[in-house]
């Protein structure tokens, strides 16, 4: 085989499903793809998996058998449509939704595989969005701010719980037995490699944004029992593991998972990575000022710096954790594309999703067109985006959203509207933030699903005020996971280089309209009047209403 031949496999693991995308390692063409389904999805509401047990509010679960499923069917059928010999694949490389945390044994078995604990909520994967340990992220970041941790300021001020941390700590509290019985607390975007390898290496990226690993150490298990004296062992016992960075080979592939994908075994398997972070080499924006903004479901926020800034509410900054030798940061809003599929499936009156069958459109291109046909600040309207709580820069799961100045003339398309202009609040939010903590934010790129909609691509350009530029690749995540693969290969130094050759952006795709810019800088400040209201403690109503919703259900489950 010749090297002009030589192709990758990337694979994204998203929420919903997993997607396997084979890429010429010379320039990045993309010659297949292939989508597999979770047979379970998201569990949030019952334990489908079992006999449909209710599950609490805010839970979030996941079967990983459904993760090995896509190495079985999307690596074939994506070989397949590539219409390439499984001789010319070099490498694979993954990238998982994170913080997604899979309880095992030592081999890696999931808890939820055995037998005696397939019953129990705990034993299941944890997906990012299970926001159900928020009790358990308070206590930390209140005991963090009392002893001076020296982290806390590497995560804004705040750990999130999303994140191992309080998700592990949950597990102890609610169920020490599952607890007890874990071996080793492993991000989902390392339990896929050690599927692929048979080898268990933990990441830099989430073991440093969602891991609290910090200049080669840990939380210490003084900190540790103080939360709870049961937790002092977690680093020790359950979380620590040879770390391996971004681009490296994790092994080479086994014999098992070359029966599964059809590939040679042998072949390089990159370490394991997040979707949002294997992006930005994907866009070729990794320049530090370029912000990628990953816009789907949620919306997840990287950019590199050239030094080390405390922005507060940030998720995180971590050496090398979208690319060596610069300082990865990120930042996101839990809910995007979630918020306007929860409008759309739950609020819209019947009559407009028929106008939207009858022209062919979905009812998101529908309201969109609607939406757009009214000047900045018609419908009255002002949104807080929280309706999957806040990640930046308030992480706080325990608010939701919020809709004001609602009247008897306002419609659907209006809601819709402020909605999206909700999200594009909160990410200027996001970049005020980083303006103004010294890590400026100089060009803004999306990638991702909500691409799709141009209106929203303009209002985010007018509502930031910065151009926007759009990654070429429909597939950013699963192209910059094939950019890792070809690294970990061998056939480019690092993911800078191959991203500069194999992913690209188109510059300045929309740039902002100064007459709609400036009137909505009006409507901004009546959000950010009402986001630190609710958010920083001038009405803890939010927090209220979750605690009230906690205590029907449990009398329901009790009843
Ligand atoms: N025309 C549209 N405008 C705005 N949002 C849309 C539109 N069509 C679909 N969506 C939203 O896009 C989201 C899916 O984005 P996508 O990037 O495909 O998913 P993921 O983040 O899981 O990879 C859904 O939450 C849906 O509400
Ligand atoms: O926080 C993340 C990365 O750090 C999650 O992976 C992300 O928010 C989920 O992504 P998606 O919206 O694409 O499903």
């Amino acid at each position: 085989m010749s090297a002009a031949d030589a192709v990758v496999i990337g694979v994204d693991y998203g929420t919903l499903s997993g997607r396997a995308l084979v890429v010429r390692v010379s320039d990045g063409a993309e010659l297949g793809s292939a989508v597999h389904e979770y047979a379970h999805g998201v569990m949030d509401e019952a334990l489908t998996a079992r006999r449909g047990e209710p599950l609490p509010p805010e839970w979030a679960l996941q079967v990983p058998g459904d993760y090995v499923e896509v190495l079985k069917t999307a690596v074939p059928a994506a070989l397949r449509e590539a219409g390439v010999d499984p001789g010319q694949v070099i490498g694979i490389a993954t990238d998982f939704t994170a913080c997604t945390m899979v309880p095992t044994t030592t081999e890696g078995t999931p808890l939820s595989e055995l037998k005696e604990y397939a019953d129990r909520p705990h034993a299941y994967v944890k997906l990012w969005k299970h926001h159900a340990a928020q009790a358990q992220a308070d206590r930390i970041n209140e005991l963090a701010h009392s002893r001076a941790e020296s982290w806390i300021g590497r995560y804004g001020g705040f750990i999130s719980s999303e994140w191992e941390f309080a998700k592990g700590l949950q597990v102890l509290e609610e169920d020490p037995e599952i607890y007890a019985a874990m071996d080793h607390w492993v991000e989902a975007a390392d339990w896929i490699v050690w599927q692929l390898t048979g080898e268990y290496v933990r990441n830099a990226c989430t073991a440093g944004y969602k891991g609290i690993y910090q200049d080669g150490s840990y939380p210490d298990p003084d900190f540790l029992h103080a939360l709870n004296p049961g937790f002092a062992g977690f680093v020790a016992e359950k979380l620590d593991h040879r770390i391996g960075q971004l681009g490296e080979r994790a092994g080479g592939l086994s014999a098992a998972a070359a029966a599964w994908t059809g590939l040679p075994e042998g072949i390089a398997v990159a370490v394991g990575n997040v979707d949002a972070h294997v992006t930005a080499p994907a866009a070729d924006a990794v320049a530090p000022g370029q912000m990628v903004a990953i816009m789907g479901t949620s919306t997840c926020h990287v950019m590199n710096g050239d030094r080390l800034a405390e922005v507060p509410g940030m998720c995180g900054a971590v050496h090398g954790g979208i690319t060596a030798g610069l300082w990865g940061y990120e930042a996101g809003q839990s809910g995007v594309g979630d918020i306007f599929a929860w409008y759309v499936e739950h609020q819209v009156p019947g009559r407009v999703s028929t106008e939207a069958e009858g022209r062919g459109l979905s009812v998101h291109e529908l309201l969109t067109e609607k939406a757009a046909a009214q000047p900045v600040g018609a419908h009255g309207l002002v949104a807080l985006d929280w309706h999957s709580g806040n990640r930046s820069v308030l992480v706080d799961h325990e608010l939701s959203g919020l809709l004001l100045g609602v009247t008897l003339a306002t419609r659907p398309e209006d809601v819709y509207r402020a909605l999206l202009e909700s999200t594009a609040f909160g990410t200027r939010t996001i970049i005020e933030a980083f303006n103004s903590s010294g890590v400026p934010v100089t060009e803004l790129v999306v990638a991702g699903g909500l691409l799709r909609n141009p209106f929203l691509m303009q209002l985010y350009a007018d509502i930031t005020g910065l151009p926007i530029s759009t990654i070429i690749s429909t597939q950013g995540p699963a192209l910059g996971s094939a950019i890792h693969a070809a690294v970990a290969a061998g056939a480019y130094p690092d993911a800078s280089t191959a991203g500069s050759v194999m992913g690209g952006r188109r510059k300045n795709a929309y740039t902002p309209q100064p007459e709609a810019a400036a009137a909505y800088d009006e409507l901004y400040a009546e959000y950010r009047a009402l986001h630190d209201h609710f958010g920083r403690g001038g009405n803890d109503v939010m927090r209220r209403l979750k605690a009230i919703r906690r205590r029907a259900h449990q009398q329901e489950v009790s009843a």
